[in-house]
């Protein structure tokens, strides 16, 4: 099975066409603030009426309450929702019944212990983001560019199914993916040409890259 791959923080037509011509299986629209990619509900809908059935939209978000979630779904038709805060088990589940959509829930990694999230929440969602711990002082929880040790993965047995992000890049996927045998990746910082702004050419090798057969 190729690898998966998710384009995260998808502002703008050219970066969503290159994503979906090299074949992205998942597409993420920001609605976080802070972020440099955040999109408001009514254009995230615009750009997403171009994309085709079997990509899916995924909407990040950051510690949403209930009211932040039905507002962008009044507006934006979602595939899946990306839980990227401090969202405890029981309230993964509560915005999975909620809105009925799957949900991914990123986990941060930056030593041995942070591995047992990957169990907790392995039990309530349906898809794992397995990214680097944000350093302590960052504005954002992810989209940071930044790595973890692939190491701490081998071996490892994920309840569910799981994207490797965090720091990735067209020059370095085909070894995270070999190192770790994630089955899918999900990049945002790693192909822009600068905050915000997706440069084609890099999204269209990081896919490429990806998939390409593991030697
Ligand atoms: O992309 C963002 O702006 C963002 C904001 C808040 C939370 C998560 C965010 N992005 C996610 O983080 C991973 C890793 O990003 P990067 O490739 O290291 O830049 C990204 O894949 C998004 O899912």
């Amino acid at each position: 099975m190729a690898v998966a791959v998710k384009i995260c923080g998808l502002t703008e037509p050219a970066g969503l066409a290159a994503a979906i011509g090299a074949g992205a299986r998942y597409l993420g629209f920001v609605f976080f603030a802070k972020s440099p990619r955040h999109l408001a509900p009514q254009a995230a809908a615009q750009l997403a009426a171009q994309v085709p059935l079997g990509v899916a939209k995924v909407g990040l978000f950051v510690d949403p309450d209930d009211a932040a979630l039905d507002a962008t779904l009044a507006h934006m038709p979602l595939d899946m929702i990306q839980l990227h805060g401090n969202e405890t088990p029981a309230r993964v589940a509560a915005i999975k019944a909620r809105t009925g959509l799957p949900v991914m829930k990123a986990v941060g990694l930056a030593e041995p212990r942070d591995l047992d999230a990957l169990w907790d929440y392995g039990l309530v969602a349906d898809m794992l983001l397995i990214d680097a711990k944000p350093p302590k002082d960052a504005e954002l929880p992810g989209g940071n560019g930044l790595a973890f040790d692939w190491r701490l993965l081998a071996g490892r047995q994920i309840l569910k199914p799981w994207l490797l992000a965090g720091g990735l890049t067209p020059e370095n996927v085909a070894q995270a993916v070999r190192l770790t045998r994630a089955p899918g990746v999900d990049v945002s910082s790693g192909v822009e040409s600068a905050p915000g702004v997706k440069d084609p050419e890099r999204v269209r090798r990081f896919i490429a890259r990806a998939t390409a057969p593991i030697l």
